[in-house]
């Protein structure tokens, strides 16, 4: 068995996707583990897989998957690469995306860019999920000097500090403690952020079951909507990654949108059954 895949990114961060709307595609965890190894594999931040939609209006359905194996139920930079790859098939200018968490409309913009409808940030305790009854706007948890982050879910869980100096916390060492938090019983996607102005935010982020990643658009979705509840942005704000920028507006209806761009580095092959194999021989044949 073979199996085609394009290699895209948002901002750098990167994804494996496979386009299984007209295939069966059947990989075990080990396998998925296996093509994220940089080295050994292909690498991903997140592993895509586009299967056929599940809803009406839905142009496809799309599964989320981190290196770990574990599964996501939002990716904004994926969404974005997604639809992108789904209206030029199609010549469409519009496509709707639907994830385990619900269904995201998509609009290519004139200058290249999509817009997607990220749905509502949800604010509840239940919803993040954290382990007990919180006030999701200052939470009662801290590592180190970085205390009373909150908790924004985007269809994912994302916890946000608020920081002077985004570039002096040791993220790596940080990031693997607070996603593993016990406030936090699905983990969580965790992110540091400094408010340079009301319409501009610096970010880093520590995704679960990723590690330090280059950008994250359901992360900037919640940071932006994390700085509005505290009062210090703008409903409207650039959120500045390591990769690059995204503009996101938390609209009155609490729907979040998000426009950023998207990226296709290279096509090829998987070999599923070489994939794990130390002996020489190739897992990946690029087309
Ligand atoms: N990079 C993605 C988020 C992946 C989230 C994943 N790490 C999780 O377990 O929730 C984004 O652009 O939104």
């Amino acid at each position: 068995m073979t199996i085609p895949f394009l290699k895209m990114h948002g901002l750098g961060n990167d994804f494996v996707v496979i386009d299984a709307r007209s295939r069966t595609l059947s990989l075990t965890e080990a396998q998925v583990r296996a093509i994220a190894d940089r080295r050994t594999g292909v690498g991903f931040d997140q592993f895509i897989v586009i299967q056929p939609p599940r809803t009406q209006g839905a142009t496809a359905f799309m599964q989320i998957l981190n290196p770990d194996g574990s599964e996501s139920g939002a990716c904004g930079n994926a969404t974005r690469c997604v639809a992108h790859l789904l209206m030029e098939q199609s010549g469409i200018a519009e496509a709707v995306i639907e994830t385990i968490s619900g269904l995201l409309p998509a609009t290519a913009e004139a200058n290249g860019l999509i817009t997607v409808d990220m749905g509502p940030a949800r604010l509840d305790w239940r919803d993040i999920p954290l382990a007990g009854p919180a006030d999701t706007l200052r939470l009662d948890v801290s590592e180190g000097p970085w205390s009373g982050p909150v908790a924004v879910s985007m269809g994912n869980p994302h916890i946000v500090f608020f920081v002077d100096d985004v570039d002096a916390v040791p993220l790596e060492r940080v990031g693997p403690v607070l996603e593993h938090h016990p406030a936090f019983p699905q983990r969580a996607n965790i992110e540091f952020v400094q408010v340079l102005s009301r319409t501009e935010i610096r970010m880093r982020v520590w995704e679960r079951g990723a590690g330090i990643t280059r950008a994250c658009g359901s992360g900037s979705c919640a940071v932006q909507v994390a700085a509005v509840r505290r009062g210090l942005t703008d409903r409207r704000a650039e959120v500045v990654l390591d990769g690059g920028s995204l503009t996101i507006e938390w609209q009155e209806n609490g729907h979040v949108l998000m426009t950023g761009p998207v990226a296709l580095s290279f096509s090829g092959v998987l070999q599923p059954d070489l994939l794990g194999q130390t002996s020489v021989g190739a897992a990946l044949v690029t087309a």
